[in-house]
């Protein structure tokens, strides 16, 4: 089976400060990967690196097959951005009809994925409201139900439950793990949280640009003989 996403020696610098030092990792299609890593080890740029924002400097990622960036290949990526991109002024639901306007949707479809992303993200009475007087984790919740919009075959999302309460946090993973076993898609999650990395079938520890660890949550305590991804993190981390 081909990689649903293949990052190839990839290599990133702004100005004189490296980024990214030579990532290679492929990604296969229906599995859920997290990226985990502090603040500033450059999941991020990596990210951004997959959905074509920034361009590698060395390397090379490809995405469905096709060579990153590449414009038409947008249609089939759902990207969570981790500062929201909202239209203040508008309601939750004229965000949701702007963004789905974007892509190739017939009216029917539109309005069936519009009700089904604001469900999903339990935003269904609040969609009439303007955005500015959201809360920060509603706005959140709004994000990921516009990334989902489309119905995307990748689902790329930069720490999507920062600002969420547990409960919906729960029923927001619940449905990534729906997405996955019933719809085949292949997600992308970044993540401070060892317990969201858990629930992911592949991960890959970035600590300072570095790639220190990657392979499923097990095999890494195993490989490191912790009893949890914490400690894998540090042990990897000192090696
Ligand atoms: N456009 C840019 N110009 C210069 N430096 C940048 C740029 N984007 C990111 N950086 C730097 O790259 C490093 C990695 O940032 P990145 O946002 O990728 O990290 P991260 O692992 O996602 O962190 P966090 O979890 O805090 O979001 C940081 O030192 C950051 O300041």
């Amino acid at each position: 089976m081909n990689p649903s996403i293949s990052i190839q020696n990839v290599s990133k610098s702004f100005g004189k400060k490296t980024i990214l030092k030579d990532i290679h990792f492929d990604i296969q299609e229906g599995n859920i990967y997290g990226f985990i890593g502090p603040s500033g080890a450059g999941k991020t740029t990596l990210v951004k690196m997959i959905v074509g924002m920034e361009v590698p400097d060395q390397g090379a990622i490809y995405l469905l097959g096709e060579k990153m960036p590449n414009l038409p290949i947008l249609q089939e990526i759902g990207y969570m951005a981790q500062s929201d991109a909202l239209y203040n002024q508008l309601t939750g639901k004229e965000n949701l009809t702007f963004f789905a306007s974007l892509y190739k949707l017939n009216k029917g479809e539109r309005l069936r994925r519009i009700e089904y992303a604001a469900e999903l993200v339990n935003l269904t009475s609040d969609l009439n409201k303007k955005v500015s007087a959201y809360s920060g984790g509603m706005k959140r919740r709004l994000s990921l139900a516009i990334a989902l919009i489309q119905n995307p075959k990748v689902l790329i999302l930069d720490e999507p439950t920062v600002g969420i309460d547990p409960e919906l946090r729960e029923s927001i993973w619940n449905e990534l793990l729906r997405l996955k076993n019933e719809d085949g898609k292949t997600i992308i999650v970044t993540t401070h949280v060892m317990d969201e990395a858990e629930k992911c079938d592949y991960i890959s520890m970035i600590r300072e640009g570095s790639l220190i660890a990657t392979g499923t949550p097990e095999q890494l305590k195993k490989q490191y003989a912790a009893d949890n991804l914490n400690d894998v993190f540090l042990a990897a981390g000192r090696m």
